[in-house]
């Protein structure tokens, strides 16, 4: 049995709106967790605990290439609170206003915007009025009454209108597409309520993770479904668990900005 010990994984723990995340620099060959690692780290009561755990790569054609993995271990195209997170240590090291991040979703331009990042998440790729279903559903018999709106981020999202966000149980209704067949990679799902003021507030249970104070990729396709439904225009507030995030679809893509905390740096033994 190998018993050299491996080097100890440093990293940083940051969070967008409590949306929180382990953060791994994986370049200059520094040591990078396996999967059973990411899962280990990920642990609430035994490890660090995250939502998600991020590992940054050298790029060619960006600050950092990004791999986004859940707490389950699954790995995810987008991520939007810890993209806002990254940017944000790229551009410390850079000494730029500016970040380019490539990750599995896409290339995401972000820029600073005051004490908040903005980033743009690109543009919805498809939602269930373009894309025909995989097979015949009758939508009606989801779980929820009416008809989810189905938005891809560069990671999948299923949007329901409810009358009364606090009212779902987020642990029985999002845990339901853990498994469906409707959702061969499964989905996020967000529970979202329009309020007086044409602001938005949304609950989310995201793959992978469960239930989360914020998701940023999940509100850019709140904001897309709602502007479809006629709720808002093209911009729009959204009041999650963990505070606001601002989102405008604009032609080159949603913009979303927030702001993200930094919370300390820590090794984790191997
Ligand atoms: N919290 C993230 C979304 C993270 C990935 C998601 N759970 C998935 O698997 O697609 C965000 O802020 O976008």
């Amino acid at each position: 049995m190998n018993t050299a010990s491996k080097p100890p994984l440093t990293f940083r723990k940051m969070h967008g709106l409590g949306n929180d995340f382990v953060i791994i620099d994986g370049r200059n060959n520094a040591p990078i967790p396996s999967v059973e690692e990411v899962r280990a780290i990920g642990d609430r009561h035994r490890g660090v605990g995250f939502d998600q755990l991020v590992v940054l790569h050298e790029s060619d054609e960006a600050d950092f290439d990004v791999v986004f993995y859940n707490s389950d271990g699954s790995t995810s195209g987008a991520c939007g609170n810890a993209s806002r997170c990254i940017a944000d240590l790229a551009m410390a090291e850079s000494g730029r206003d500016s970040a380019l991040l490539r990750t599995e979703g896409g290339l995401l331009r972000a820029e600073r915007a005051g004490q908040l990042i903005r980033v743009n998440m690109g543009p919805p790729v498809l939602s269930w009025r373009d894309v025909p279903l995989a097979r015949d559903v009758d939508l009606n018999a989801l779980p929820l009454d009416g008809t989810p709106s189905a938005v891809g981020m560069g990671n999948p999202h299923c949007v329901f209108f409810v009358e009364d966000a606090e009212a779902v149980d987020i642990a029985v209704e999002g845990a339901r597409f853990e498994h469906d067949p409707l959702f061969p990679e499964r989905t996020n799902v967000e529970f979202v309520q329009s309020l007086t003021d044409g602001s938005l507030r949304q609950r989310t249970w995201e793959r992978g993770a469960g239930e989360t104070l914020a998701c940023g990729s999940g509100a850019c396709a709140v904001a897309v479904a709602a502007h479809r439904r006629g709720l808002t225009g093209r911009d729009v507030t959204i009041h999650l668990d963990g505070g606001d995030l601002h989102l405008d679809w604009r032609n080159d893509g949603v913009w979303m900005t927030g702001g993200i905390s930094y919370a300390f740096t820590g090794v984790w033994p191997r």
